[in-house]
């Protein structure tokens, strides 16, 4: 039985939101209590990694925000120059076997109730948006990006496969021809190619321009009815999200199998270092 949240179909833009704000320890929500909107922020220095503890706390602040029936969610970051550069590759490299297992699940757990929401969904994206950061972005229905940063999905540059479901997103946005091309060739687009191919749907020159343009593309649902809306929305990602939910274990086993291979810890050793060098300099 799938269980997205799309599926708490509970009419939401007629409900009055009430202010409302929360901490875990990475992330906090915050409600406007003239708009109803959520502001979903990251925050786990120094580069938004998602390890399994930013996971786990992202997947309770959608939950929360679903639960105290916000009118929309709007993700960002409190880095300044960063809005998350994917996967926590520390969890990946010589992992844990127990936490390896949570980490991954966790990540698919995220993916389900963050792409299935049923409320609308936006991405302030305020800085660099890499692999991961790029799967969290896309799997809102709107982005808004500032200048002089790079999104995409990365993956084949680090010598690893985006899963399907990975895939699934980037085409939910992206023309077959332009995901395909972009993710064989692991591409890192600018904010203003990121514009022109659509992976993004405006450009915003501050993090407050660019949360008032989400919230913005928040209230055209506004005079919308809801249960149609959210019905709707459902209507065009349950299958990716069915997809995951059918096959789930066989995604974890491979995942964990790929990542085990001698050859994949090598080269995800040598990127580490790679950064680790980048920063010292
Ligand atoms: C078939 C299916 C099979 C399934 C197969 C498996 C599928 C897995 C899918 C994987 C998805 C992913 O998200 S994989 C993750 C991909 N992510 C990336 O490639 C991003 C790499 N990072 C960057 O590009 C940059 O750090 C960037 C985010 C732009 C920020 O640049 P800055 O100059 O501001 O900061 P830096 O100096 O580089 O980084 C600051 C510190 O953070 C660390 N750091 C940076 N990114 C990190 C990261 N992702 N994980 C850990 N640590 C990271 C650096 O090493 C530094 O550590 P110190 O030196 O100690 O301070």
């Amino acid at each position: 039985m799938m269980r997205t949240k799309l599926l708490s179909l509970v009419p939401r833009a007629t409900v009055a939101c009430r202010h409302m704000s929360s901490a875990t320890k990475l992330t906090t929500v915050e409600v406007n209590d003239k708009t109803g909107i959520a502001t979903l922020t990251m925050n786990r220095p120094p580069v938004n990694g998602l390890n399994l503890e930013l996971l786990r706390d992202l997947q309770q602040s959608i939950e929360e925000i679903e639960g105290n029936k916000s009118c929309g969610l709007i993700l960002t970051s409190s880095n300044p120059t960063i809005f998350s550069a994917g996967l926590d590759i520390l969890e990946m490299y010589k992992p844990d076997k127990e936490r390896i297992r949570a980490f991954w699940t966790q990540l698919q757990d995220v993916w389900l109730a963050l792409y299935g929401s049923s409320v609308p969904t936006a991405a302030a994206i305020n800085g660099h948006s890499p692999a991961g950061g790029c799967l969290l972005a896309a799997s809102c229905e709107y982005r808004v990006m500032l200048p002089k940063f790079t999104i995409g999905l990365n993956e084949t540059q680090l010598g690893i496969v985006a899963p399907q479901w990975f895939m699934s997103t980037y085409l939910s946005i992206l023309p077959r021809r332009e995901a395909e091309r972009s993710l064989n060739q692991g591409r890192m687009f600018t904010t203003e190619e990121a514009l022109r191919v659509g992976l993004v749907d405006e450009i915003a020159s501050s993090k407050e321009e660019a949360l008032a343009k989400c919230a913005d593309f928040i209230a055209t649902f506004a005079k919308v009815n809801p249960l149609a809306r959210s019905l709707t929305k459902q209507q065009f990602r349950s299958a990716d999200l069915q997809q995951l939910e059918n096959e789930r274990v066989q995604d974890l086993e491979k995942f964990l199998f790929f990542i085990n291979q001698p050859a994949v810890q090598k080269g995800l050793g040598i990127y580490l270092e790679s950064l680790k060098k980048k920063s010292k300099n």
